[in-house]
């Protein structure tokens, strides 16, 4: 029987805090991504639970202590231009509840930005959707669209995303950059107790690294043979 070998994967969070009709997005002040407004997060340690490393990561750069952690899914991120490249395995969720007040650290100056939707506090900017991540502007909307609605089971709603960047030259930095540009990229919204016609279990906490790999393996291929 052929052996299975994971891929390299490097495993990171991202919170997004959530209050009535807002986000809080940090602008990041250094390192990967600086300059651009995400959610909260960073590498998970060795010895801790990718839960842990959420909430020590959120507290280390917003100050604030999440009390609720809904989870909502995984975006795979892989550098087309060096397949070599471990995969980011970025493991995404909300928070709507939390100890402290939201202030700037060395690392991330947090804000408020409204959500568009009937409850939406308009005291806040517009979410800064031209200085996010690129692949964020493609899951983000739908997961607070989805969010701020129907806020009963809200926190069931979860998804993959794959997305692949090529290399050229970063137009904010002027420097060669391997996550310059958004590839291949493709999403899939889970939300259902049974496996898909494919195999593929509805919720996330059943997807093992096996299937993980299969998913993403697959999805490539089809976007390649398209
Ligand atoms: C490129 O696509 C990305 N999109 C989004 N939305 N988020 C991303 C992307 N790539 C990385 N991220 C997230 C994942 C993490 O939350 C941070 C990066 O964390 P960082 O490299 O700053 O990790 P730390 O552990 O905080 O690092 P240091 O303490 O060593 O600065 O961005």
């Amino acid at each position: 029987m052929a052996s299975y070998t994971p891929r390299v994967r490097k495993l990171y969070t991202l919170i997004f805090p959530l209050g009535d009709g807002r986000v809080l997005l940090g602008y990041k002040k250094r390192g990967f991504g600086r300059g651009k407004y995400n959610g909260f997060g960073g590498k998970v340690e060795p010895g801790e639970t990718i839960a842990e490393g959420a909430i020590r990561e959120l507290e280390e750069e917003a100050g604030i202590k999440a009390k609720d952690l809904p989870y909502h899914g995984i975006l795979f991120l892989e550098a087309t231009a060096d397949p070599a490249s471990p995969i980011l395995e970025i493991h995404v969720f909300t928070s709507t509840s939390w100890t402290g007040e939201p202030m700037e650290t060395e690392e991330m100056c947090p804000e408020w930005f409204s959500v568009p939707s009937n409850s939406a506090d308009t005291s806040h900017p517009p979410i800064p959707f031209q200085t996010m991540w690129e692949e964020t502007v493609e899951w983000l909307p739908i997961l607070l669209g989805f969010y701020f609605p129907v806020s009963k089971g809200a926190e069931k709603i979860q998804m993959v995303h794959h997305a692949s960047f090529k290399k050229g030259l970063n137009p904010q930095t002027g420097l060669q950059d391997i996550w310059h540009g958004m590839d291949e990229n493709f999403i899939q919204w889970l939300g259902s107790d049974e496996a898909d016609e494919n195999g593929y279990p509805g919720r996330l906490e059943n997807w093992t690294e096996e299937v993980k790999d299969r998913w993403i393996e697959e999805r490539k291929k089809a976007s390649f043979d398209a």
